[in-house]
């Protein structure tokens, strides 16, 4: 079994029914299971602003599969759940990203572990901070000192 954290996010229809669907369609497959969610944070678009805010969550499973076939039933499910990729960065009823595998670095044409853009996500790192409880591999700063060099401000990100 792989401990994997995976980062949700919806902006689009009833956020938090699409973020709870997502969490129990992966907890419904037979090889994967959800063992811990962080709290829901709403939150302002990162990247592409003109946008709705974000409901925004980590959840940690633990799964047979491997990174890509994780990947697969990730897809699957957004697919499932109305996700259209219209505007690369526009709003979406579900997104599932594949934070942390483990302690593996994997670096693929379809998937990149760690996820190469949580360093600057607030949305990402804070419900991640939440639940998880140790370092990012092959990085010196713990995911503490990561929050501690971001600076967290707690205005920015807002108890759902
Ligand atoms: N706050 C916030 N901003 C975002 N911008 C993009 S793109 N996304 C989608 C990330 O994959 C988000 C998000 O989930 N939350």
């Amino acid at each position: 079994m792989t401990r994997v954290f995976l980062g949700l996010g919806s902006n689009m229809g009833d956020r938090e029914d699409y973020l709870q669907q997502a969490i129990d369609r992966l907890d419904s497959h037979p090889h994967i299971r959800v063992i811990n969610n962080s709290p829901i944070y709403e939150t302002e678009p990162f990247g592409y602003r003109d946008q709705p805010y974000f409901l925004n969550m980590v959840v940690e499973v633990e799964t047979e599969l491997n990174a890509h076939e994780l990947l697969q039933i990730t897809q699957t499910i957004e697919k499932e759940l109305g996700r259209k990729r219209e505007i690369h960065w526009g709003p979406r009823t579900i997104d599932i990203d594949i934070l942390l595998y483990g302690n593996e670095i994997i670096v693929s044409p379809e998937l990149t572990i760690p996820h190469p853009y949580m360093r600057e996500r607030l949305f990402v790192l804070k419900p991640l901070y939440d639940i998880y409880k140790g370092s990012i591999p092959s990085e010196p700063n713990s995911i503490e000192s990561l929050i501690d060099q971001l600076s967290l401000s707690c205005e920015e990100v807002k108890i759902w």
